[in-house]
């Protein structure tokens, strides 16, 4: 095949907007005259159907960047806009359809049952009957792989696992395109988190869900993400597949995929790709 400079023929359809789309974003904190910069005119392009993982060092502003996307703060220059609208016009309904947020600690409210929180924004937003609200509640609670037993339990009968399942559900309860996830897996045990990672591969092959992690776990980071975005120096300096990211020299870099944890992660994936074999220590 030979390469010609004629452009392709124009499509007739108009090209559908990256699901997140951020460009020459400063936060700061801070006094005007002392400010601190935490992201310094940051890009970040995230398409359609990808699970990117967002790792930086403490305080590089990975919750922030997620709290941005969901229209909960506002950056002081730049854009953030989530499928071609911006974050900050989203309000909160409108967040809720287009953003689902699963929070670290899940963040469920305890004199809820498990149901009543799984349906607290389909409720809240106030356009479907209750016995409508319900039954997409359940549905929830079913894609989740929790059963109807568990319906009217309180989150202080759950496990940790479970309390993660929950909160996923009510993230979900709107379909929303995206699915922000701060530390999916933190408190976890092994088997919990393997298997809460399972669910999350399974509802975006089914439901094709983007997905934007914040996650200091090697074993979430490879089982999940199709993209590894470092923040790092106020921006995001590398982006690409996991293993290619895990061979860039960066000092963070280095630390993040070399460590003791990270090294564990890394021999499965390091086993199929050449010239990723863990460092000695
Ligand atoms: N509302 C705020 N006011 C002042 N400083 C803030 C505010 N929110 C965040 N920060 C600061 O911004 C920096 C980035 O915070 P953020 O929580 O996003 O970091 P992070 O990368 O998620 O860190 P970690 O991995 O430790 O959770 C931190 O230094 C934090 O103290």
């Amino acid at each position: 095949m030979t390469e010609t400079n004629q452009s392709p023929p124009p499509s007739k359809l108009p090209a559908s907007p990256a699901v997140v789309e951020i460009r020459g974003l400063w936060t700061q904190f801070g006094p005007p005259e002392r400010p601190v910069v935490i992201h310094r005119d940051l890009a970040l392009t995230i398409e359609r159907g990808e699970m990117v993982s967002l790792v930086g060092g403490s305080g590089t502003g990975k919750t922030v960047l997620l709290r941005q996307i969901l229209g909960l703060e506002h950056p002081a220059r730049g854009t953030v806009t989530v499928l071609g609208q911006p974050a900050a016009q989203l309000g909160r309904q409108g967040a809720a359809s287009r953003v689902g947020m699963l929070f670290q600690q899940g963040a469920l409210f305890s004199a809820f049952s498990v149901l009543e929180n799984i349906a607290f924004p389909l409720r809240e937003l106030g356009t479907l009957p209750d016995d409508l609200v319900r039954a997409a509640a359940y549905v929830k609670l079913q894609m989740v792989g929790l059963g109807p037993q568990h319906a009217h339990k309180k989150p202080s009968d759950l496990s940790g696992g479970m309390i993660k399942r929950v909160a996923l559900a009510r993230a979900l309860i709107m379909d929303p395109p995206l699915l922000l996830l701060d530390e999916p897996t933190a408190g976890l045990d092994p088997h919990a988190s393997d298997e809460f990672c399972e669910l999350l591969h399974s509802l975006h092959a089914e439901l094709g869900v983007t997905m934007v992690m914040v996650t200091h776990d090697l074993d979430t980071l490879f089982a999940l993400s199709s993209r590894v975005a470092v923040l790092a120096e106020q921006k995001v300096l590398f982006s690409g597949p996991p293993t290619e990211v895990a061979r860039i020299q960066h000092p963070f870099i280095h630390d993040f995929f070399q460590g003791e944890r990270g090294r564990r992660a890394m021999t499965p994936v390091a086993a199929e790709v050449p010239g990723l074999a863990p460092s000695q220590p």
